[in-house]
């Protein structure tokens, strides 16, 4: 892929792309889109804190900065919504009215059932959706936490809705190939069941075992924290990131992170009662089935 910015070698996915929320994943895609030139001719970021929106005109990712979300949508082919997913539906009603006919809406909402439902009353005819979810991140946010190649050798997933445009779905999955994912399509019921488990959970888990830490050492007047080794620290990375983002992935994917959250704490009752009553093999097959999903996970390049 091209690295330079003025002739790109093949043709861009879109003339104009408005990325509207350019934190960490909007960002990052406009970071992308300025470094192969194969995203779009022309970049919109749309930011809502104008301290933001400084940041990213002397980041320089963006041809234009604005806080008019109207006005993007209106110039842009693509409109890319990168919002905490309790924002999604206000910022959909504003841009979805001025899109022009035959543009493409796109997302990369951490859930996708609530972020369809709230976007679905706004949607017009001659505009097509298409839910994806970038499968990569990091506990930082805002448009300084972004980079290039956080995409690549990554997921995206898109979600399919029972009206899908099958041609807005091939060129959005065009871009997110350009930005170095690997792609798969889902439904949005699947796609929220699979991310409670890998990811809501997995963050729900960090935040609260920082918490329980954090109680303790007030109860006891102690220095517990002062002596976390990297397992303690390896949970503090995730329990680092943005409290409106996973506020808002909680509450909107409440059915599903509430189901995982049963069986996880059956399962964590089963291997208690394992330790409580001297159940070597079953706690050494748990270690074993751990220690293995880590391995493969570094052998696919995902960890
Ligand atoms: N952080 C991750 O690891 C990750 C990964 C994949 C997907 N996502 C999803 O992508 C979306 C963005 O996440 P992020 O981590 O980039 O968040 P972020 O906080 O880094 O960026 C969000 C940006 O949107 C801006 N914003 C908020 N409301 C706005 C509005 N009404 N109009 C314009 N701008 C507005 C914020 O000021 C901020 O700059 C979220 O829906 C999140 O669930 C996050
Ligand atoms: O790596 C991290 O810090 C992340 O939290 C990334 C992560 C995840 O849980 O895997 C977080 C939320 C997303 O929607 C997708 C990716």
């Amino acid at each position: 892929m091209s690295a330079d910015s003025s002739s790109p070698a093949i043709e861009p996915c879109f003339d104009t792309l408005a990325v509207i929320g350019p934190g960490l994943i909007g960002s990052s895609v406009l970071r992308r889109a300025r470094q192969t030139g194969t995203l779009a001719r022309r970049l919109i970021a749309v930011e809502i804190d104008p301290a933001f929106r400084e940041r990213v005109t002397t980041l320089g990712i963006a041809d234009e900065v604005t806080g008019d979300v109207a006005w993007a949508a209106s110039e842009a082919d693509c409109v890319m919504l990168c919002v905490p997913v309790g924002a999604m539906g206000e910022v959909a009603a504003t841009a979805l009215p001025a899109m022009r006919p035959g543009a493409i809406l796109t997302d990369t909402g951490s859930t996708k059932m609530s972020v369809i439902d709230a976007i679905r009353p706004f949607l017009r005819p001659d505009v097509a959706y298409v839910p994806a979810h970038p499968m990569a991140g990091t506990e930082y946010s805002g448009p300084d936490a972004g980079f290039a190649t956080l995409f690549e050798n990554r997921w995206c997933l898109l979600t399919t809705l029972a009206d899908a445009d099958e041609k807005a779905l091939e060129r959005v999955t065009e871009l997110w190939r350009r930005c170095g994912a690997r792609t798969k399509t889902m439904t949005p019921e699947h796609h929220d069941r699979v991310c409670a488990i890998v990811s809501h959970l997995p963050h729900l888990l960090a935040f609260t075992i920082c918490g329980t830490a954090d109680d303790l050492a007030d109860e006891t007047r102690s220095e517990v924290l002062d002596f976390a080794a990297s397992g303690f620290r390896d949970f503090t990375r995730i329990a680092a990131s943005d409290p409106v983002m996973w506020r808002d992935v909680f509450l909107s994917n409440r059915d599903a992170i509430l189901e995982m959250l049963a069986r996880f704490t059956e399962d964590a009752q089963a291997m208690a009662r394992a330790i409580r009553w001297g159940d070597e093999s079953y706690i050494v097959d748990k270690i074993e089935r751990g220690r293995s999903i880590r391995r493969s996970l570094i052998e696919n390049k995902q960890a």
